[in-house]
């Protein structure tokens, strides 16, 4: 679906903010893109869909480059961008103009959609408010109904009940045949939503790894005191918080924010552990 390969690009020379970033996307998962502010989300997002072009390297969607934006590549990619822009008509009208690119929509999955998120559907788009915008657009864009959908920063401007009912309409519009890739800073919003974590950092994907996976590998306590056995440990006002291999042979809860704390301080021995137990096809940290 999506296959970068030793992706070099920088907005000016002297700063480049990736450099041989390689990362390969499978249908029929959702992918949670983390990173710190400025480390390039929102950038490497605009590369899949070819809004960025590589400075050297390559980046393919659906077997194709996705600089070339060849029509029909775009008509089975949809991007909702962290900024949503809607013109001043309503959502009917919006759909009648804007669906048609899209060879899939599914017109009763929008209304579905819209149901669910108490969006007006006669309200002229321009006039609801930033968060019923976004709503809005990210109703569309699962109704669109793309092989590739790219959510960047979708859960910013929603309230508490917005963020679990999008999560629930992501989960329930995930087929075998779709890619969804949802980028956040807010690590918590993307908790059992995601099934496989990207961390961008340091110029590079430096953990793609399947949620299942990982918590065969690892296991998050709260514990009074951190002891030699922890990989990262987090001080915490009664005690700490840590990473330790999982030796118990079942499967445990990742702790995405910990998770992602850890990797992004670089801890020397959660970098070890994981270089030496990850499947050969994650990149090494
Ligand atoms: N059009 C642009 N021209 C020049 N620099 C840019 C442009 N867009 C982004 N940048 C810079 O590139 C870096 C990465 O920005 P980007 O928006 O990709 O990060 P991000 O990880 O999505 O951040 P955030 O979590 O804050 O949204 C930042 O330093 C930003 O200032």
């Amino acid at each position: 679906m999506v296959r970068i390969r030793n992706l070099h690009f920088g907005y000016s020379k002297k700063r480049p903010l990736f450099q041989n970033l390689s990362l390969t996307l499978e249908r029929g998962h959702i992918y949670g893109l983390l990173g710190k502010n400025g480390a390039g989300k929102s950038t490497l997002l605009k590369n899949i869909v070819g809004l960025a072009f590589p400075d050297a390297g390559t980046c393919e969607v659906l077997g194709q480059p996705a600089a070339r934006r060849l029509p029909a590549v775009l008509a089975d990619v949809f991007f909702l961008p962290e900024e949503v822009y809607v013109p001043a008509v309503t959502a009917a009208q919006f759909v009648e103009h804007t669906a048609g690119f899209y060879p899939r929509f599914d017109y009763d999955a929008l209304a579905r959609y819209l149901s669910e998120f108490e969006v007006p559907a006669q309200a002229v788009l321009a006039a609801l408010s930033f968060g019923q915008q976004k709503k809005f657009m990210i109703a569309f864009a699962l109704a669109a109904n793309t092989s590739l959908l790219v959510l960047d920063e979708p859960t910013n401007g929603l309230d508490i009940p917005s963020k679990a009912q999008f999560r629930k309409l992501v989960a329930t519009a995930l087929t075998d045949e779709r890619c969804v890739i949802v980028s956040t800073h807010q690590v918590r919003d993307l908790e059992s939503l995601i099934d496989t974590v990207l961390v961008l950092h340091g110029q590079r994907i430096v953990l793609n790894a399947d949620l299942g996976d990982l918590g065969e590998r690892l296991s998050f306590a709260s514990v009074a005191e951190a002891d030699g056995t922890a990989l990262y440990a987090e001080e915490t006002a009664v005690g700490a918080q840590v990473i330790r291999p999982n030796r118990s042979g079942v499967p445990g809860r990742i702790d995405l924010e910990l998770l992602f704390n850890a990797l992004v301080s670089e801890a020397p021995a959660l970098a070890h552990y994981l270089t030496q137990t990850q499947p050969a096809h994650e990149p090494a940290l």
